[in-house]
């Protein structure tokens, strides 16, 4: 019964104005939400345009396809959120479609793992990357502050908190640059900084940071939480310093170290990192009786279509066989694989479960000869290259290596008597590995022990013996598959083993190697013709 007194109308303006201030409110939130979606609807468009130009060579940088994922993931969540929380009418649009498919979380964490493999291995600069820069040249569309917060928070899930705070720093950086509203704050970039230095051991920049974080949001309820435990751990941290120098304590110091890994781990990876990067030249001594030449003599075939030969290295003799594949054959062995691939997997000795292995990161699958002529074909040709048998080789193994994809060192033979032996046919007596794609940055093969790269030319073969002619493995043919940097590398490979080689390669009790091609006394210094 309002209207019976003007005196109580007048309240009505009261609820009046608040229905401005309301609506105003929600009319600013829901621009501020349109915005945001037509700032992510701007960027999928622009991104989508730029991979269809060239889909391989987008695909194949990894910051693409680490936003890729990202979009597809957590950028996909917000966009759906944002959503929700709009009118009835578009409650019913979802962005989960059933006939496509959506990456996962655990790929976000892979591609950004990757990332940071890339980075180390071939020592890129977070700034540089985060710029979409590569060595100074433009590689790919600069990161933005919710690319390296997303970035940084993957690899600080994964534990790997050094690298998840040099990617927050970035964040940080790009965060007070832009002018972008993102579904988290500067607090939230501090907090993980001020976390990820407390987790590193290194309590003084932990209190630092959270104050700076304190002087962003004051009221923020961890960062007063962990200033006292901070100060409390400095002090402790500096009376057993005074007392150490003092000499008071023979005590431990408290601080667990990580296990050191051998010595011998170490120096093989700063080996395979630098030859990776392709910075080891073959010794003087064995690269001037290098020679490239015709193949002609292994079997009749080879007098009318000679096979490239390029040696690469001496005892052990590696050599590239150049254009041994076709780019017919080529094409015909991807699509047979496409449908098979399988991650490559390692059973956890905790649990007994498969699980995908970290060394090597790649896709791979096994082609039989009697499924294809071209199979049989491949196989075929092997043995003309080689002068071996193929009565015991294993199938056509086809590989693909995705974001940073690589193959950790390791040799080809197996080393447990019981393992070498148990596969019929013997151990793996050499290898025949088909590069099936030309590789724009990085993934090269490396031989650790020889300090020797070889960089993937499409159409060509890698081959090398793993036995020596006694039989025992051959420690010098330690070799790796570096990350790749930017393409998608391909290979197949076919491993020869002992079974069926005894009169074509008879095994003795030397040590010491042949040259590879038995039947040809080496070196025959004659170049292309
Ligand atoms: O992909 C490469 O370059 C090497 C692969 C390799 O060593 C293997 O599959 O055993
Ligand atoms: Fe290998």
């Amino acid at each position: 019964e309002l209207f019976t007194a003007i005196a109580d109308v007048e309240h009505l303006l009261e609820t009046h104005k608040r229905i401005i201030d309301d609506l105003d409110f929600y009319i600013e939130k829901e621009e501020k939400r349109l915005s945001t979606l037509k700032r992510h609807l701007n960027l999928y468009r622009k991104e989508h345009e730029k991979a269809m130009e060239d889909i391989p060579n987008y695909l194949g940088n990894p910051i693409n396809a680490f936003t890729l994922i990202k979009r597809l993931t957590t950028d996909l969540d917000h966009i759906e959120d944002s959503i929700k929380i709009g009118t009835e009418y578009t409650k019913n649009i979802t962005m989960n479609h059933t006939d496509v498919k959506y990456p996962t979380l655990e790929d976000l964490a892979g591609a950004a793992q990757a990332l940071t493999r890339l980075q180390e291995t071939y020592h890129l600069d977070v700034k540089d990357l985060s710029e979409g820069k590569l060595n100074g040249v433009i590689y790919s569309t600069p990161m933005s502050a919710g690319d390296c917060y997303e970035l940084g928070r993957a690899l600080y899930n994964e534990k790997d908190y050094k690298n998840a705070r040099a990617w927050m720093h970035e964040a940080l950086r790009k965060y007070k640059e832009e002018n972008t509203t993102y579904s988290f704050k500067e607090s939230d970039i501090l907090e993980y900084i001020g976390f990820s230095y407390y987790l590193l051991g290194d309590t003084r920049n932990a209190l630092e940071w959270t104050h700076k974080l304190l002087a962003v949001d004051p009221a923020h309820p961890r960062a007063k939480g962990n200033i006292p435990h901070y100060q409390k751990s400095i002090a402790e941290e500096e009376l057993r310093l005074r007392k150490e120098r003092r000499g008071e304590t023979g005590a431990e110091p408290e601080q667990e170290k990580p296990a050191p890994s051998t010595e011998y781990g170490q120096k093989e990876r700063k080996a395979y990192e630098a030859l990776c990067r392709g910075e080891v030249d073959v010794p003087l001594e064995i690269s001037k009786k290098l020679t490239c030449r015709y193949l002609t003599e292994n079997h009749p075939f080879l007098r009318l279509a000679p096979i490239k030969m390029e040696m690469m290295y001496l005892n052990p003799d590696i050599v590239i066989f150049h254009d041994v594949i076709s780019d017919g054959e080529i094409e015909t062995v991807k699509r047979m694989a496409r449908p098979r691939f399988k991650r490559a997997v390692v059973h956890d000795p905790k649990t007994g479960e498969l699980v995908p292995a970290h060394y090597r990161i790649s896709k791979s699958a096994w082609l039989r000869d009697g499924e294809a002529e071209t199979i049989a074909r491949i196989t075929r040709r092997v043995s003309h290259m080689t002068g071996l048998s193929m009565d015991s080789a294993e199938e056509l193994q086809v590989v693909n290596y995705g974001i940073g994809g690589h193959y950790e060192p390791h040799y080809d033979f197996a080393r447990k008597r019981e393992n070498a032996f148990a596969k019929q046919g013997g151990n793996r007596i050499a290898t025949v590995l088909f590069y099936m794609s030309d590789v724009a940055q990085g993934g090269a093969t490396v031989f650790t022990e020889l300090g020797l790269s070889v960089f993937p030319v499409k159409r060509a073969a890698a081959f090398w013996m793993n036995l020596h002619p006694s039989g025992e493995g051959d420690f010098a043919t330690r070799h790796a598959a570096c990350p790749v940097l930017q393409g998608s590398k391909w290979v197949c490979n076919k491993w020869l083993h002992q079974g069926g080689q005894e009169l074509l390669k008879p095994c003795n009790l030397e040590y010491q190697k042949e040259g590879i091609i038995r039947q040809i006394p080496r070196p025959v210094p004659k170049t292309y013709r």
